[in-house]
This record gives structure tokens, C-alpha cells and sequence, in this order.
């Protein structure tokens, strides 16, 4: 099946958002929104100076040599008295604006001397005037439902004397690895061992989509020990991860353990790597079946699961960004799977790397993106190419 067909299928199953908590802002990042918070206040809550200078009216300032009495000095945090007629105020950045003044005159505007201050230059209403409410107006909608707050999101939240927000909890996610030659770090190698790195990078990607992460463990290749496994695991997570075990070969016994227990609903993508990616429930809860090789789980989460896990958090999924950049290598012979290339764009150029082979992270590692080729597209040096950065994936 092709990427985008499956990616739409596998959306469309995401279950409805978990229940809601709330949180201080503090604790609120990378979390999703779960209401759309009004502002109970103008941001700014009044008009206040942009610049250190003298608020004026500026129709007491048209003649081109205007000298005016200093009636008042207003540093940032007090309350200003309203600016009497013909007489300018002392004034600094982000104070609040005298009543009746329309404009501040910058300081290197002016000069001051004997409590009065003359001005160079002509001085417009609104000039270095930040208006009330211009970041956001009272009881305007500070962010919607569903945003993933940001850095940003959570100053403008406190900006408007908002403390917490009301979020959904996160959800659990179940992590089994497959395979009779892993060995976790830590402990040493046997013959026909390697390490179980897997587990490592999807228990890094789920912490930072704010998933909280059940490890089952490691399964032997055998039906009964991998059923067993998906049963502990729908008893326990809101989603279920597996990584090897999904190809074709005899020893392969994770689509028939998510059959007895459940269904297959797509299996075998038009992707490389990661074609033998699966997706199905196990006892009603959602499963993917990720390929063992390291960079075809890496690569097949990023475009499926992340995407499949930000919904179920109740979260606004955009597609992530793809720039079209010059490709700094060359491919002749045309694929029939989209391929997802490992890829370092540097100074406007594009480079794959050179061993695109699915057992090694260390180009997963060495890219800071995915160069993506169509089906039967080839490539010229030059050429324009789609790059997803990896901070697009991997956040
Ligand atoms: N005859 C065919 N053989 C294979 C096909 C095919 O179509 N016909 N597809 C190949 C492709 S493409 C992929 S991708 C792999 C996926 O196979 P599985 O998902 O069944 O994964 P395994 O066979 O269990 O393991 C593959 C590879 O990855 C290593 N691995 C597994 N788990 C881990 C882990 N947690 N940490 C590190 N490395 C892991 C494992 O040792 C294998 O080397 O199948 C191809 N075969
Ligand atoms: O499709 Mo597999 O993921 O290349 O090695």
C-alpha cells in the first residue's frame, strides 16, 4: 500500500482523546491543549511606551521647534496621571502611557534641560505606541484546543495571568522486542547475539511526545511467548509497539499472535526501508508491528506512529514541513517504494548518505533529515529533491 493511503487508513482508527488533567504551565510543555483558554485581560493590558523618551499629544508638537514643560516622570510598574495639555512626561519602555498622550518621542530626539524638553524632528501620533490588547485582545481565544504547547504558547498563556490549563493525560505505550539474538546493554554478547538498540530509540521518541512507556521485554521468536506478550501488553498500554518479527521468514510470529488476539488491518508498505511495517488491534487496542531493522523502525515510527500517537493524545496534527532543496547526489535507476533516504542538508545542498542499508543507525545518527524519492523518479545533480528535517520528526 502506498504511504499516504496507509497513513490515512492508519489515522482514521486513532482512538477518541484520553480523559483531561490539569496542569501548571510549568509542567505544561510538549503537553496537548484539551480547551481553547480565553484571555481574561488586554495583552498589553494598556497603551505603554516602546522607547525611553517623553510622552507627548502630538498635536502640542506641530511647530517644528516645540519646547515643552516635563510635568511628570513615569518609570515602568507605575500608574501614570493623565498628561496635562501642552507639557510632555518623562517616559521608559513598556510604561504605561499617560491619558491623553499619543506618541513618545525617542530620547535622542530630544533634548532636555531645566524641566523643559525641545524636540528635533517631526513626531506622529501612534509613534512608539504599543496599543492595549495588540498581542491579544480581552476575552480572545489565547490558543486552540489541540495544540501542542510550545515554548511560546505557554508565554503567551502567562502573559494573559493564565497559571494552568487543562490538558490530556498521557497515554501509555507498550514496547516489545522480538528476536532470539537480542541481548540488552549492560550484560555481554553471546555468540549470534547483538544488542537490542530498538528498544532505546523508541523509548526516546515516545519521551518526548510525552508518552509514558510500559516495557514488556524481551520475546523469544515463538507464537505462544509473542502471544503472551500482546496480551500483557493490551492489559496494560493505550497502544502497543513492536519491533522484527514481521516479515516473511518461519520465525516471524507476530502477525499471526495479533490475529489470534485481535486483527491485521494493513501490512507491507510501498516504503523503504520499513516495508513490512503491520498495523491492527490486539483486543481492541492499536498495534504496529514495526520492523526490526534499527532504521526501518526509526524511520517507519516517525512517519506512522508519531503521527497515529499525537492523535490519540487529542492532539492538531500538521504534516511535517518538507523543503525542496538541491540535491547534492545522483540516482539513475528508479525504485518502485518511496524511499526515505538518510540526509545531511548543509550550506543548500542535500547529500544522502552513502550506505542507506536498514541495519545501521549510524546514518540515522549522522543525518539531520530524510531525503524523500518517489517510485520511478530519478535524480540529476541539481535537482530538487523533498527533505523533511529531522526536527520535524524526531520532536
Ligand atoms: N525473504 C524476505 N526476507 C526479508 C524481507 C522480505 O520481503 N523477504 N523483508 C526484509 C525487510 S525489508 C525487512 S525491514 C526485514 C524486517 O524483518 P522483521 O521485521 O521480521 O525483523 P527481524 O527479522 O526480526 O529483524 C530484522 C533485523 O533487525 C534486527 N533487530 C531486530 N530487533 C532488533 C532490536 N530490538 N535492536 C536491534 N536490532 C534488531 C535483527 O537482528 C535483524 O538483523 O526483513 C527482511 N527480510
Ligand atoms: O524495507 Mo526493509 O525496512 O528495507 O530493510
Amino acid at each position: 500500500m502506498p504511504v499516504a493511503e496507509a497513513l490515512t487508513q492508519i489515522l482514521a482508527s486513532a482512538p477518541a482523546a484520553p480523559e483531561t488533567e490539569t496542569v501548571y504551565l510549568e509542567q505544561a510543555v510538549a503537553r496537548v491543549l484539551a480547551e481553547s483558554p480565553t484571555s481574561p485581560v488586554a495583552v498589553p493590558p494598556a497603551d505603554n511606551s516602546s522607547m525611553d523618551g517623553y510622552a507627548v499629544r502630538s498635536q502640542d508638537c506641530q511647530n517644528p521647534a516645540t519646547t515643552l514643560p516635563i510635568s511628570q516622570r513615569i518609570p515602568a510598574g507605575s500608574a501614570p496621571l493623565p498628561l496635562e495639555p501642552g507639557t510632555a512626561a518623562r517616559i521608559f519602555t513598556g510604561a504605561e502611557m499617560p491619558a491623553g498622550a499619543d506618541a513618545v518621542v525617542i530620547q535622542e530626539n530630544a533634548t532636555e534641560a531645566d524641566g523643559h524638553v525641545a524636540f528635533s524632528g517631526p513626531i506622529n501620533a501612534g509613534s512608539n505606541v504599543r496599543p492595549k490588547g495588540q498581542d491579544i485582545a480581552l476575552g480572545a481565544e489565547v490558543i486552540y484546543k489541540g495544540r501542542r504547547l510550545q515554548p511560546a504558547d505557554i508565554g503567551l498563556l502567562a502573559s494573559t495571568g493564565i497559571d494552568s490549563v487543562r490538558v490530556y493525560r498521557p497515554i501509555k505505550v507498550a514496547i516489545i522486542s522480538t528476536g532470539d539474538e537480542l541481548v540488552e546493554p549492560g550484560s555481554s554478547l553471546g555468540a549470534g547475539k547483538i544488542y537490542n538498540s530498538n528498544r532505546f530509540v523508541l523509548t526516546t521518541l515516545l519521551a518526548k511526545l510525552g508518552c509514558e512507556v510500559v516495557n514488556i521485554g524481551r520475546v523469544q521468536d515463538d507464537l505462544a511467548a509473542t502471544t503472551d506478550a500482546l496480551e500483557r501488553a493490551a492489559e496494560q498500554a493505550d497502544c502497543i509497539l513492536s519491533t522484527g518479527g514481521v516479515s516473511v521468514g518461519e520465525e516471524d510470529y507476530v502477525k499471526a499472535a495479533v490475529e489470534a488476539l485481535g486483527a491485521l488491518q494493513l501490512w507491507r508498505m510501498r516504503i523503504k526501508p520499513g516495508k513490512p511495517l503491520a498495523f491492527g488491534h490486539v483486543k481492541q487496542i492499536p498495534f504496529f508491528g514495526l520492523p526490526g531493522n534499527p532504521a526501518s523502525s526509526l524511520i517507519t515510527f516517525t512517519l506512522f506512529v508519531r503521527p497515529f500517537l499525537l492523535k490519540m493524545q487529542g492532539a492538531h496534527i500538521e504534516p511535517p514541513l518538507r523543503l525542496s532543496v538541491a540535491a547534492g547526489f545522483e540516482r539513475s535507476s528508479a525504485g518502485s517504494r518511496e524511499e526515505y533516504m538518510r540526509a545531511r542538508y548543509e550550506n543548500g545542498v542535500v547529500h544522502i548518505h552513502q550506505n542507506q542499508s536498514s541495519g545501521m543507525l549510524s546514518s540515522a545518527s549522522w543525518a539531520n533529515g530524510l531525503v524523500v524519492v518517489y517510485p520511478h523518479q530519478t535524480v540529476a545533480l541539481g535537482d530538487l529533491v523533498e527533505f523533511i528535517p529531522f526536527s520535524e520528526l524526531l520532536n
